[in-house]
Formats: structure tokens, C-alpha cells, sequence
């Protein structure tokens, strides 16, 4: 996902194999604090690469049927974290979301985009963890882990995965996953929009 050809090439053969492409899930992701740039581009640069092309295929604007983007992003993005940069990838998916969401946007292309924000879940990417950030900062992790009750199960996040497929009335909303259960964190109206 961190070059524009691949991505192109795949959403093409999708949408020449299947007639059209209904829904677009942005998942790759990283933790990698000292090579701090590639983290960027693949948690961040590559989700809006995607988001690009699903509003290209997908979009009513440009022939499209409309659809659905899932962004995958995290509690960090949310919350203060202990990995900076990664943290700030997440935070940049939430704000990507958001402002993707927004209804006068909708209108146009018809394309309805969620960001799904899970806490610590017990996959390669917490076990491939060690030597992609600092020994003081996973151990700052563990506590938070240890202190929020243990690590989700797949299924809990194919849970939240599964309401962000139902509620198709959240464009633009964060869905927080956690193993006290699923949050909304909406499109809170900025200091414009009040009367
Ligand atoms: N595991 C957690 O605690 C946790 C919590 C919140 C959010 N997330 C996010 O969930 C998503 C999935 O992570 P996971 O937990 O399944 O970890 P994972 O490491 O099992 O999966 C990450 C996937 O991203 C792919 N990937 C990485 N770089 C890529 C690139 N340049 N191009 C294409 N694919 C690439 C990997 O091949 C892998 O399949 C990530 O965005 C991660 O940040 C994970
Ligand atoms: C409160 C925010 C949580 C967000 C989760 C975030 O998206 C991803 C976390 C990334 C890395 C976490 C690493 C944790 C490492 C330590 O817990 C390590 O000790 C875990 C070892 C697990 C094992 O091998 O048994």
C-alpha cells in the first residue's frame, strides 16, 4: 500500500472481475517508532490512498453506486499513547474519517466512511511488538494492558467491525473498541455550527 500501483492495479482487477467495488476496509498498519516515517506512510498516507480510490470507484459522482469505507485505526488515536508517532497516524485516521463523513460529502458521492478504534488485541502485531518502540514505552504499554483488564479477542473487534456495517447512520463516526464493550465517538460539531 505504500506506492500508488499496487493499490490501483488491485482495486481495477476488483472492480473488472466483480462489476463494482461496495465496500473498502484501509486495515494495514504498523508499529515502528524509529523508522518513524515508513509508520507514516503505511498507517496514514496509504488510508488516504485508499479512501482516495474507494471515492474514485465507488463514488455516485463518478458513476459509481455509492459504498462503504472502514478505516482501521485504534484507541490511540483517540487517547494519549506511549508511541508517539503511531498514535499520531491513528489520531490522523480519526480526522480523516471525520471530515470524510461529512454529510455535504455524502451528498455527493453517496460513500459513507467509519473508522474503527480497538484497543490492545492479541494478534502478530502486539507479539512482532519488541524493538518497534523503546523497552520503557511497551512496558508502559504492558501496565496499560494490564491495567484495562488484558488484551481483546479477534472477535471482539469483528464485533465493532460488524456494527460499523449495520449502523449506517454514523458517517463519519469512530467506533471504540474495548473490552468494557463499543462507543461511539461522533462527529462532535465544531464552533461553527452553532446558532
Ligand atoms: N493489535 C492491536 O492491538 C491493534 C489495536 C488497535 C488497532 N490495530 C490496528 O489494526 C490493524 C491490523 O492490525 P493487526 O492487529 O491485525 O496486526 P497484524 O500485524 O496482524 O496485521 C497487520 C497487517 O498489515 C499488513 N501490512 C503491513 N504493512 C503493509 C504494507 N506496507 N502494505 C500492505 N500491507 C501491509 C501486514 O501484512 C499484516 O497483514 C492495524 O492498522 C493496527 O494498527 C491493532
Ligand atoms: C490504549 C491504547 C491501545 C491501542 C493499541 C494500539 O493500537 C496498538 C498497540 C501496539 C503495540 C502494543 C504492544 C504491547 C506490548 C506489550 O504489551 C508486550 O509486553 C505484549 C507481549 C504479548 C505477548 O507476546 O504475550
Amino acid at each position: 500500500m505504500r506506492s500508488l500501483v499496487y493499490p490501483l492495479g488491485a482495486f481495477q482487477q476488483v472492480v473488472d472481475r466483480f462489476g463494482g467495488l461496495d465496500l473498502v476496509v484501509n486495515n494495514a498498519g504498523i508499529l515502528s517508532e524509529f523508522d518513524w516515517e515508513k509508520c507514516i506512510n503505511v498507517n496514514l498516507i496509504s488510508v488516504v490512498r485508499g479512501c482516495r480510490l474507494g471515492l474514485h470507484y465507488m463514488g455516485k459522482q463518478n458513476g459509481g453506486n455509492g459504498g462503504l469505507i472502514i478505516n482501521m485505526a485504534s484507541v490511540a488515536g483517540i487517547y494519549a499513547f506511549p508511541a508517539p508517532v503511531y498514535a499520531t497516524t491513528k489520531a490522523g485516521v480519526v480526522g480523516l474519517t471525520r471530515s470524510l463523513g461529512m454529510d455535504h460529502k455524502f451528498g455527493k458521492d453517496g460513500v459513507r466512511v467509519n473508522v474503527l478504534c480497538p484497543s490492545f488485541t492479541m494478534t502478530n502485531f502486539i507479539t512482532d511488538a519488541k524493538g518497534k518502540a523503546s523497552e520503557e514505552d511497551l512496558q508502559q504499554m504492558q501496565d496499560m494492558v494490564e491495567k484495562g483488564g488484558g488484551f481483546l479477542q479477534i472477535p471482539d473487534v469483528v464485533k465493532g467491525f460488524v456494527k460499523l456495517l449495520d449502523d449506517d447512520d454514523k458517517n463519519g463516526a469512530a467506533l471504540e473498541v474495548t473490552l468494557q464493550g463499543l462507543k461511539y465517538h461522533g462527529c462532535e460539531s465544531g464552533p461553527w455550527e452553532h446558532e
